[in-house]
């Protein structure tokens, strides 16, 4: 009792050292803090460095003394013990009674497996021995479809989780990672959009399909697939039973509901509940990305993953990159009441990144009651939104330098690029990777500096009003690889996890999700059999008006 007494007293402490931190620091511009006497001191303080990927800290809105007393703060709210349970597959999903197992799906198959994952590693690598074997049977033309032909094209179908992390490390790939034969195709949005441009133009015999869903449930994936079934056998003149045999892989962590579909078991790939669905890019879910990549950069994918596991465990907290992300993010939108977090790319490559991360973070921490259901007196997970940074500028960044609102940012860059093109075209190519790290590092600094970085001589002529003091951080890596992107992910990864911690939420669950989905189902009910409403539905008469315009 006297522990828990002296630990909530310590926690107080903490709490009020940082508020009065806050209030001192928001009285001080970003460009004080940058340009003053410890500019230097404050960059090495600042920054950290691991796995290719330099994390520069010094242009946000603290001090080095903040991120001591952050660190404190991680340390009084049990951030060792957390993640020590979530590496030995301990319950950190109460509400589901269930582990977090990313972790375990890039084990590496020459460790050990930690202690109480053992089974959970085992399954994890036998599925992806598996998984393996199906990706070298399409890559190579030994998997033949119905006609006899091999596969030429992929169609993914996922959405959220089973979307998101693919489709994000297939684009990033594409320009580095593209030799094979198979062309791969992500279908998502539940009303076809992405599906019908593709059933005009790809060859129903040379197409394969890769149904991913954790839950096999989710009604836009079912839709989808059960168009493009539909598709496949009336093109080739078969069933639909004939076109699962040999045009559909299914991943999913419901073995026996694809068994029920038709799924043949040789096709099917299967990960743990305990893999959260935006956590699952490092399962089978994976399948058609390495289709397009091959094996063994999704293996090295998975170990850049891995080194950065590692690196979380065993980083002192000032000097670890995901530690350090989490703190500086929840200092900005707690203790500083910044609402709002961009994620700004400078790559085109990463052009799916703010849409990963605005699942990844969002529906992890996007709520305000902790795990043990009680309400949370503070903001949590910030609005995370973004684009590629060099388009932006043409688009919100007027809003950055001289909108109404505070905003924090991370800057995303890549030092080097386009070694592998042709010799004719390296110079025109490395200019314009040039420009795009000048006009990153441009952007970072006005957002910090404001006025105050228009150069002396154009101090008479430039208008002003750039308000600065926007804090920014900036990861920079020297190349854009499966491994670095995996180094990266599983950063941002346990940055979620750190903020968990923080704020006492549980990460690994979505509960907010489901109703919207049940109110869909009762309305899908009323416009399919031309109802107002269905009769078990909260009636307004909004809803109702719209569902008569709509089915009149
Ligand atoms: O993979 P599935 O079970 O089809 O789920 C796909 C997605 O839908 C759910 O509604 C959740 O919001 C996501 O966390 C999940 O990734």
């Amino acid at each position: 009792m006297e522990s828990l007494v002296d630990a909530e007293s310590e926690l107080a402490q903490i709490q009020q050292q940082l508020k009065s931190q806050a209030s001192q620091l928001q009285k001080v511009s970003l460009s004080d803090l940058l340009t003053g006497d410890t500019g230097e001191q404050r960059l090495k303080q600042l920054s950290a460095r691991f796995a290719g990927w330099h994390l520069d800290l010094s242009k946000q809105r603290w001090q080095p003394e903040t991120l001591k007393v952050l660190a404190d703060w991680a340390d009084a709210r049990g951030l060792d013990e957390h993640r020590q349970k979530l590496f030995a597959g301990a319950i950190v999903n109460p509400s589901e009674r269930r582990p977090a197992l990313h972790t375990v799906l890039r084990w590496p198959q020459e460790q050990p497996a930690p202690e109480g994952c053992e089974k959970a590693v085992a399954f994890a690598q036998q599925q992806r021995g598996r998984m393996a074997s199906l990706v070298q049977k399409v890559r190579s033309g030994q998997w033949r479809g119905l006609l006899g032909q091999p596969v030429r094209d992929v169609i993914h179908i996922g959405v959220g989780g089973s979307d998101l992390g693919p489709r994000l490390v297939s684009d990033a790939l594409q320009e580095t990672h593209h030799q094979g034969e198979v062309e791969v195709h992500f279908v998502s949005t539940m009303d076809a959009t992405q599906l019908v441009p593709l059933m005009r133009k790809l060859d129903p015999a040379t197409t394969l399909v890769v149904l991913a869903s954790k839950s096999f449930t989710t009604a836009d994936t079912q839709f989808n697939l059960n168009t493009a079934l539909t598709w496949l056998a009336s093109s080739l003149d078969v069933s639909i039973r004939a076109v699962c045999e040999r045009h559909l892989i299914g991943v999913s962590a419901r073995p026996e509901k694809m068994t029920e579909f038709g799924i043949p078991e040789a096709h099917q790939l299967v990960f743990a509940e305990g893999v959260g669905g935006r956590f699952s890019l490092w399962s089978p879910i994976g399948i058609s990305l390495a289709m397009q990549i091959g094996m063994p950069a999704f293996n090295e994918l998975l170990a850049g993953a891995h080194a950065m596991d590692r690196h979380f465990l065993e980083a002192p907290t000032t000097e670890n990159l995901p530690a350090l992300l989490a703190l500086v993010g929840a200092w900005n939108c707690q203790w500083l009441g910044i609402p709002s977090h961009a994620v700004l790319p400078y790559d085109g490559r990463l052009e799916c990144l703010p849409d990963y991360l605005q699942q990844l973070e969002m529906e992890s921490n996007g709520k305000s009651v902790d795990i043990n259901g009680q309400g949370v007196d503070h903001p949590t997970c910030p609005i995370l939104w973004g684009d590629v940074g060099p388009n932006a500028q043409h688009a919100f960044y007027q809003l950055l330098h001289q909108g109404s609102h505070t905003v924090s940012a991370d800057f995303i860059a890549v030092r080097r690029r386009h070694r592998h093109a042709a010799e004719g075209l390296q110079e025109s190519l490395r200019d314009q990777q040039q420009l795009t790290l000048a006009n990153c590092l441009a952007q970072a600094q006005l957002m910090a500096l404001g006025d105050d970085a228009i150069p002396p001589s154009l101090r008479d002529h430039m208008a002003r009003g750039y308000r600065g003091n926007q804090p920014n951080s900036l990861l920079l890596v020297d190349e854009l690889t499966p491994w670095s992107l995996g180094a990266l992910l599983a950063m941002y990864e346990h940055k979620v996890f750190v903020h968990s911690v923080l704020w006492g939420l549980n990460p690994f669950d979505q509960p907010g999700v489901e109703l919207g989905k049940l109110l869909a189902q009762g309305i899908y009910r009323a416009l399919s059999n031309g109802q107002t409403n269905s009769s078990d539905q909260v009636k307004d008469p909004s809803t109702d008006a719209m569902i008569s315009l709509v089915t009149s």
